[in-house]
């Protein structure tokens, strides 16, 4: 997986260098560049945005310099990209979803910052490459780079090779699949400020174990998010 960040604050993706991420590029398994949009602007104040159509408060990011980025970068592009955009206003970024893009042979991240990016960029870009407007959960941030980074970090991890024991992918939390919350993990001192590990887990009965897992993920998942419990059959 290859992926170009475009965004005016392009040292927020200095962290990616870090642990897993930052060892897969290091191993070949994944690369991306990071760049500034404020390259494609020719004002002397390097101006990205301006007032929004309609009045309102706050700036709306212009579309020129957009347009000119995904331009060079798409002739640049070796086969056609999705572009992700993150917005509060975007479809729910899932795991489902992050294991569609870590298949992506190439993706483009759109930071937008202020009150967003005219629409007409995402527009005009759908006439050219898959465009997915995403939300990484219900509440507004600042701009997309903390959206992608939370993104990369997993949809790298999918990336066949990143995680050394693929297994330790599948019984995680929206586990594509289940769809149930993880059941709670322990590990040593057995006992921990008077609290004990559940006996269940000492037992060495594999499938005692597997049944008490599969009882506390169902137990969690009814208590913090109903809304991911399969249909009850009628
Ligand atoms: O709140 C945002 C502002 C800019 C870009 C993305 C977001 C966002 C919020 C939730 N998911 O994405």
């Amino acid at each position: 997986m290859y992926a170009d960040i475009v965004t005016i604050f392009p040292d927020y993706f200095a962290p990616l260098d870090l642990s897993l991420v930052g060892k897969a590029r290091r191993a070949g398994l994944v690369d991306w560049r990071v760049h500034d949009l404020r390259d494609w602007t020719h004002d002397r104040h390097r101006t990205v945005d301006d007032t929004p159509y309609g009045g309102g408060a706050g700036m709306v990011m212009k579309p020129e310099p957009w347009g000119e980025a995904l331009d060079q970068l798409l002739a640049e592009a070796w086969s056609t990209p999705t572009l992700v955009i993150p917005t509060p206003a975007g479809v729910p970024f899932t795991q489902a979803m992050a294991h569609e893009l870590a298949a992506a042979p190439h993706l483009m991240f759109a930071c937008g910052r202020y009150e967003g990016i005219d629409a007409r960029v995402a527009e005009h870009a759908a006439s050219r490459m898959p465009v997915r407007e995403v939300s990484i959960g219900d509440y507004v941030l600042n701009g997309g780079e903390v959206a992608v980074l939370a993104m990369m970090e997993a949809i790298v991890r999918l990336v066949p090779g990143v995680v050394g024991n693929p297994e330790s992918l599948v019984e995680e939390s929206h586990a594509v699949g289940s769809g149930l919350l993880e059941y709670p993990s322990y590990t040593k001192p057995m006992h921990w400020r008077g609290l004990d590990v559940p006996a269940v887990l000492l037992s060495g009965d594999h499938g005692r174990v597997d049944a008490w897992r599969a009882a506390r993920s169902l137990e969690r998942t009814a208590a913090r998010r109903p809304d991911l419990l399969p249909p009850t059959q009628d």
